[in-house]
């Protein structure tokens, strides 16, 4: 079943012509990985996703239901569906690791502190992170700081997790390390995974499938293979990273 379905979605600022009639489904408990150029619209796409921007035409449907037409309130319930691990892992730098984890528990549950507590620390477990609740975000490295960040995601057990980018700024080590988190929260969470990213090796790697952005519409879908022999230049070039080619360089 297809849990996030876009349909002939148009979205312009001003004159710009970002999203141009696209239409996606992204697959249920599967890692799906949306590539594409710098500036082509991946954000944009995302923040579609999650209602925080209204397409100017097109249906955004989430388990289901057509979110476009909701008011703020209902898209506040739709969106307790997803956790979100934003580029920067966007933690709280003046609440502890734990704090920021219990955050979202504090927020949309009426969970007790001993309850909220114990879950900080399972998550914080199943992310490598066992122990380290009373530690602050600027003692951590990059790394760590995102697995904060999905440890957060996940706090309220959801059904979707976004990932924007999660391997920019990681070494390689640290970017196998989340690669090998985003597999996880798929099988041990059974998550469904949508991943924003521009690290084709683990894209590769990770991906059950590979949506490619172009001009506003997705112009390629299929496994990591399919992708890999896509016979179009334009996936060719970005998939190989070569400077000369279709794709324009602005
Ligand atoms: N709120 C907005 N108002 C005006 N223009 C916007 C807005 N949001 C995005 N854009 C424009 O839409 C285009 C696509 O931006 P977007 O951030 O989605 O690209 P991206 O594919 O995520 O890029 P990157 O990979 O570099 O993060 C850009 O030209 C951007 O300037």
């Amino acid at each position: 079943m297809d849990i996030i379905v876009l349909k002939d979605v148009h979205k312009s600022f001003g004159p710009q012509k970002v999203l141009r009639g696209l239409n996606l489904n992204l697959h249920k408990d599967n890692v799906n990985v949306i590539i594409g150029k710098s500036g082509g619209g991946k954000s944009v796409l995302l923040k579609h996703i999650i209602g925080l921007l209204k397409p100017d035409k097109g249906q955004v449907i989430i388990d289901g239901q057509d979110i476009v037409p909701l008011s703020e309130r209902e898209l506040a319930t739709v969106r307790q569906k997803f956790g979100m691990l934003f580029q920067e892992a966007a933690l709280f730098d003046s609440l502890t690791v734990a704090e920021n984890v219990a955050f979202p528990l504090k927020e949309h549950t009426k969970k007790k502190h001993k309850e909220i507590m114990e879950i900080v620390e399972e998550k914080l477990a199943q992310v490598g992170l066992k122990g380290m609740g009373y530690k602050m975000p600027s003692e951590l490295s990059g790394g760590m700081r995102k697995r904060v960040g999905l440890a957060r995601a996940l706090a309220l057990d959801p059904q979707i997790v976004l990932f924007d980018e999660p391997t920019s700024g990681l070494d390689p080590v640290m970017s196998a390390a989340i690669n090998e988190l985003i597999v996880r929260t798929k099988e041990e969470f059974g998550a469904t995974c949508v991943v924003i990213s521009h690290d084709i090796p683990a894209t590769m790697a990770t991906a059950d499938f590979i949506f490619m952005l172009y001009e506003g519409k997705i112009i390629a879908t299929g496994t990591p293979d399919e992708i890999k022999h896509w016979d179009d230049p334009v996936v060719q070039q970005f998939i190989h990273g070569r400077a000369k080619g279709p794709i324009r360089v602005v």
